[in-house]
């Protein structure tokens, strides 16, 4: 029995902010992670997806200024892509762990699993401590459908040596959306199939439907309340058929249908650990039901979005607090969200939907940002800002952006939330002019 002071489960962002942190602090650490060291976003995720969009996004900055100084579209080519991918995400795992143990912390590969007496097993290791972290994350859900065995996932797509002609994704969140983008940029037909009428439900509902339609124009074969019944393998192909008796053939069928959390070989139930469908429960200091077991990052049930960021907070948060009693519950600052793409859709703050449900607490400006100079210059087809301002203090507390510069524009505005900032005060500060930050100023 090899004894810690604490074991963390998942070498994710969020696993690793909290093993290092409560290194520093003197204790006895060690991570356990049966897969890739670094977890989902470095290996499999935000980081691999964002080298793909870098084409992307240059090709969309350069179509834009066709006829306005450029000529030429540039092709992606998706072997030297994905080489590129490659080159950046094959280092991640023997990086990440030869950083851990030359931190000093221990590792241990293999799958983790509870005993009844509360230690655990790692392959041969047996492992015990005064507390536990669980940051296991969430891997993709596998829709229930006839002929699910031929469904991929965002983790094939993101290492396909060569792309499918045709391409079909089944969900339009944020993974379907930003792989539509990235395959439609490269040369593939794409179909988007979202069951309902509602795609990317935490965002906006008049943006989402702007970028639906930037998707439509863009080639993409969008198809909202239309369910996908089957899968069935044609040829070197597959056959698609939705609930209405449609059906074609495409090169490759995505589960883009969501992620659910990776507890399954934990054995939770041993140790007292209550779960949901959606994960880890947890109370404010992140403590699950069994009090010497803690669970942090997308692996937890809550309604703040499951990004990197926020795994990276909560384990920083659990590094701060399992050294002290008594502990405040977490506080979560304004979290930003951004779908990656040609057109990037980012949201932060209080929505301009709950803005407009509590209209007399708070004011929406929903401006064209298409004449301004930043995105004039730019050829921005259809930048699209609604900033929500709170009558008493004038102060932005919230926006959401459609346009090629979102992700800017979204992260300048979290500053000006955190800071409890208004245009007045924003213009006390002497930003570059010409530049995204220059209009900050000019937003209320
Ligand atoms: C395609 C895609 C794109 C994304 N893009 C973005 C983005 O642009 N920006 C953003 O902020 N977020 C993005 N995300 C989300 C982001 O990747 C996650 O929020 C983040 O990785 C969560 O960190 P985590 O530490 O909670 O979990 P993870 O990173 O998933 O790490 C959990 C680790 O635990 C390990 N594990 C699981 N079970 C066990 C076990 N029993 N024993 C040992 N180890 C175990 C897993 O192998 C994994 O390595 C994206 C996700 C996907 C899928
Ligand atoms: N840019 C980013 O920051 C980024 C990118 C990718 C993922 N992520 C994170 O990962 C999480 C998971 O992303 P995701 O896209 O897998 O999930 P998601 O929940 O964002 O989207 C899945 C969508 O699929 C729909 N769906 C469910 N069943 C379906 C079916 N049978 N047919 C068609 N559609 C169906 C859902 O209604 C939902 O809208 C996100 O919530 C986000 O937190 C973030």
């Amino acid at each position: 029995m090899q004894e810690f002071d604490i074991v963390v489960i998942g070498g994710g962002p969020g696993g690793l902010a909290a093993a290092y942190g409560l290194h520093a602090k003197g204790m006895n650490v060690a991570v356990v992670e049966k897969d890739l060291w670094g977890g989902t976003c470095p290996n499999r995720g935000c980081d691999p997806k964002k080298i793909l969009m870098a084409a992307v996004e240059t090709q969309a900055h350069s179509e834009a200024l066709q006829g306005h100084g450029l000529s030429g579209v540039p092709q992606i080519d998706w072997t030297a892509l994905m080489a590129a991918k490659r080159a950046y995400t094959e280092k991640i795992p023997s990086g990440t762990h030869s950083g851990l143990k030359s931190a000093g912390i221990a590792t241990f590969h293999g799958t983790a699993s509870f005993n009844a007496d509360g230690t655990l097993t790692v392959g041969d290791d047996q492992l015990n401590a005064a507390n536990w972290i669980v940051a296991t994350g969430q891997e993709p859900r596998i829709p229930a459908i006839k002929g699910s065995e031929w469904l991929n996932t965002s983790n094939e797509f993101l290492d396909l040596d060569s792309l499918p002609a045709d391409i079909t994704l089944m969900g339009a969140g944020f993974v379907g959306v930003e792989i539509a983008a990235i395959a439609n940029a490269a040369g593939s037909h794409v179909h988007l199939i979202h069951h309902s009428d509602r795609p990317l439900r935490a965002f906006d509902a008049d943006l989402v439907h702007d970028l639906m339609d930037r998707l439509a124009a863009d080639g993409i074969d969008v198809q909202l309340d239309t369910d996908i019944t089957a899968v069935s393998p044609a040829d070197d192909q597959y056959q698609v058929t939705t609930a209405t008796g449609e059906s074609w053939t495409t090169g490759m069928v995505l589960a883009t249908a969501g992620r659910r959390p990776v507890i399954d070989d934990l054995h939770l139930d041993r140790i007292d650990v209550v779960t949901t469908a959606h994960g880890i429960t947890v109370n404010g200091q992140l403590q699950t039901t069994n009090p010497h077991v803690f669970a942090l990052g997308d692996v937890v049930d809550r309604p703040q979005p499951k990004l990197t960021p926020v795994a990276g907070f909560e384990g920083r948060y659990l590094a701060e607090t399992l050294t002290t009693c008594d502990s405040p519950a977490i506080v979560y600052p304004a979290i930003p969200s951004v779908v990656y793409g040609k057109t990037q859709l980012a949201q932060l703050g209080v929505s301009p939907e709950m803005a407009t449900i509590q209209a007399d607490r708070y004011q929406v400006k929903d401006l064209d940002l298409t004449h301004w100079y930043s995105y004039q210059r730019i050829q921005d087809p259809h930048a699209r800002i609604k900033v929500v301002v709170d009558r008493t203090s004038q102060n932005i507390v919230g926006a959401a952006i459609l346009s090629t510069e979102a992700e800017q524009v979204i992260n300048y505005l979290d500053f000006v939330i955190q800071n409890h900032m208004s245009s007045a005060d924003i213009s006390q500060t002497i930003m570059a002019y010409p530049t995204l930050a220059s209009d900050l100023g000019y937003f209320n």
